[in-house]
């Protein structure tokens, strides 16, 4: 069984999938984490991520065994970062199969991304595009990284997120955009039991 869950910056899509994936027998991909990652690469090796050959390279070499551990992909401006490097369709290319593969292995997998039930699971069994108010999903993610000790602003978390939207939904190649055959999941009310069991309710229903 494959779940695809797709949906804007911190509308949730991780938490829901690595609860499906907890209550289906499923094993997790965070797909942000590759694109996060290949960003960082190309950070800690002195390059930028606007030079495509530097991308290129990062995701070439890009080791997918310490995704786990990294908390520093998780930091603000990571995010902008990795949606600069996804918007390159050579950086997406490279690292298609392993999402794929990730997918095919039994008993499969929940996958969580931008492009996952459009792109890189066509033929998942459920797809859900998890959508929140961008206000929302700035409260929630301000929130989250508050409590991780950071500082910053909700405005900057907004403005991080609407630029991202902005960028993840309007480039060339696989835009975050539902897919024609995925549910729609506004989560705006939905407290994270609530998104789960509506979710569930959904797949059920698929
Ligand atoms: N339905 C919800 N209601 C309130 N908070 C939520 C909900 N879903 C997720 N969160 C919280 O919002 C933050 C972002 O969620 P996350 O799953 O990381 O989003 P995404 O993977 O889409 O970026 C986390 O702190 C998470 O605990
Ligand atoms: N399948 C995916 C997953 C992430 N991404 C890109 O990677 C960035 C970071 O993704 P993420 O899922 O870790 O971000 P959050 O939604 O957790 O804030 C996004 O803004 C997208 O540009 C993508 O293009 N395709």
């Amino acid at each position: 069984m494959i779940i695809a869950i797709d949906g804007p910056a911190a509308s949730g899509k991780g938490t829901l999938a690595r609860r499906l994936a907890v209550r289906y027998g499923l094993r997790h991909l965070d797909t942000g984490m590759l694109y996060r990652a290949v960003a960082r690469a190309v950070i800690d090796a002195g390059a930028d991520v606007a030079d495509p050959a530097a991308r290129l390279a990062a995701a070439r070499a890009l080791d997918v065994t310490h995704l786990k551990d990294a908390a520093s992909l998780r930091e603000p401006g990571m995010g902008e970062a990795a949606s600069i490097v996804a918007a390159d369709p050579a950086v997406r290319a490279e690292i298609l199969a392993f999402q794929r593969g990730f997918a095919d292995q039994p008993p499969g997998a929940v996958l969580d991304g931008r492009d996952i039930g459009s792109v890189v699971c066509p033929g998942a069994d459920a797809k859900i595009f998890v959508t929140a108010a961008p206000e929302a999903r700035a409260e929630r993610r301000w929130r989250e990284l508050v409590g991780n000790g950071v500082a910053i602003s909700y405005e900057q978390v907004l403005d991080d997120i609407r630029r991202r939207d902005d960028r993840d939904t309007s480039r060339a190649v696989a835009p975050l955009r539902p897919a024609a055959d995925a549910h729609l999941l506004d989560t705006t009310e939905l407290d994270i039991e609530a998104a789960f069991r509506a979710a569930v309710d959904l797949i059920s229903g698929s």
